[in-house]
């Protein structure tokens, strides 16, 4: 399938002569939802900011739906919705106002059936009359996501969208998130709360210094590079991790209570059954253990490290 988003060798040096994108490729499918994720500077407001228009590209191509972003600009930015990272709003006009008059700036004919559900859906209905000037923080974001929705847009860029709003917003969001899904509407969003992605996000791509170093479906890279760990609780505490078990990648609590063994689980050989044989041997008891999956945090962290 053709894919929603397609970016060729994409270049961005800013006019402070910092080059933000070096060279990126990427295809963004259709209908999926794409978690962007890398450090603060990383550069992916900027990549954001180009395929929706708003930066000017450098070199490269992008094309949105088949649209090159350049020679196409509007065809290309109808199929867009934005939710920046800042909140800005024109203060003085209803919500109602304000969203619907979005709609017509992208040439949609009204239709305030479909601008009353939105409302609805993001719980901004009975906020329809109020100027959005003195609307809390969480309502104006609920505003900026209702605009980026109003000319009903094929993709949605979500920029750090739960960045300080609260659990229920978060949850509120993230089913609306779903239902947009649901609807074949592709998502794609920043966040730095990886653990969104990890439970949201169908493909992950990680961007550090203007280079994507890695795409990948989320749960192959759960399953490709987490690790597994396992953590004894040990009957009696241990100074010191004895020599006779040196060559295991072990870790000792502070408090000498418990032993951490962290293994590939998709290796064969996992190696429990012999450390397990080993401590015995060394007349190590332990009275409880556990194993835990390391998450997309662990795993995305330890990329970002590991270049
Ligand atoms: N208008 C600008 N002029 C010059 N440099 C800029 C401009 N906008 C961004 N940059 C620089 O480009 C780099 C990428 O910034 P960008 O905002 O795209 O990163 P980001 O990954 O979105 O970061 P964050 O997670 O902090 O939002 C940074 O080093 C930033 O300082």
């Amino acid at each position: 399938m053709q894919p929603v988003i397609s970016i060729e060798q994409l270049t961005k040096t800013y006019a402070s002569g910092h080059q933000a994108l070096k060279s990126i490729d990427l295809d963004i499918r259709r209908g999926e939802i794409f978690a962007l994720l890398g450090p603060n500077g990383a550069g992916k407001t900027t990549l954001i900011g180009i395929v929706c228009g708003i930066v000017n590209p450098g070199t490269g191509r992008v094309l949105v739906d088949g649209h090159d972003i350049v020679a196409d600009y509007r065809q290309a930015r109808s199929k867009i919705g934005l939710v920046p990272q800042e909140l800005y709003n024109e203060g003085f006009e209803s919500v109602w106002t304000t969203v619907r008059f979005s709609r017509g700036l992208f040439g949609k004919a009204p239709d305030d059936a479909y601008i009353e559900k939105l409302l609805r859906d993001l719980s901004l209905w009975d906020k329809k009359d109020a100027r959005i000037l003195d609307l809390s923080g969480g309502m104006k974001r609920r505003v900026m996501i209702a605009k980026a929705l109003s000319h009903e847009p094929s993709i949605l860029f979500l920029d750090e969208p739960t960045a300080g709003v609260d659990v229920e917003l978060r949850r509120d969001m993230w089913a609306m998130v779903h239902r947009l899904r649901e609807r074949g509407v592709t998502i794609i969003l920043t966040t730095h709360y990886i653990e969104e992605a990890e439970e949201m996000a169908d493909r992950i791509g990680v961007i550090r210094q203007g280079e994507i170093i890695l795409v990948e479906d989320k749960e192959r890279l759960m399953v490709q590079l987490g690790s597994k760990r396992l953590t004894l609780q040990l009957q009696q505490p241990l100074a010191q991790i004895p020599a006779g078990l040196a060559e295991y990648p072990l870790l000792l609590s502070a408090d000498g209570q418990q032993l951490a063994y962290t293994f590939d689980a998709h290796h064969e050989r996992t190696g429990i059954a012999e450390l397990l044989r080993r401590l015995g041997e060394q007349g190590i008891d332990f009275k409880d253990l556990q194993t835990s999956q390391s998450s997309l945090e662990e795993i995305v962290v330890n990329l970002l490290r590991a270049r």
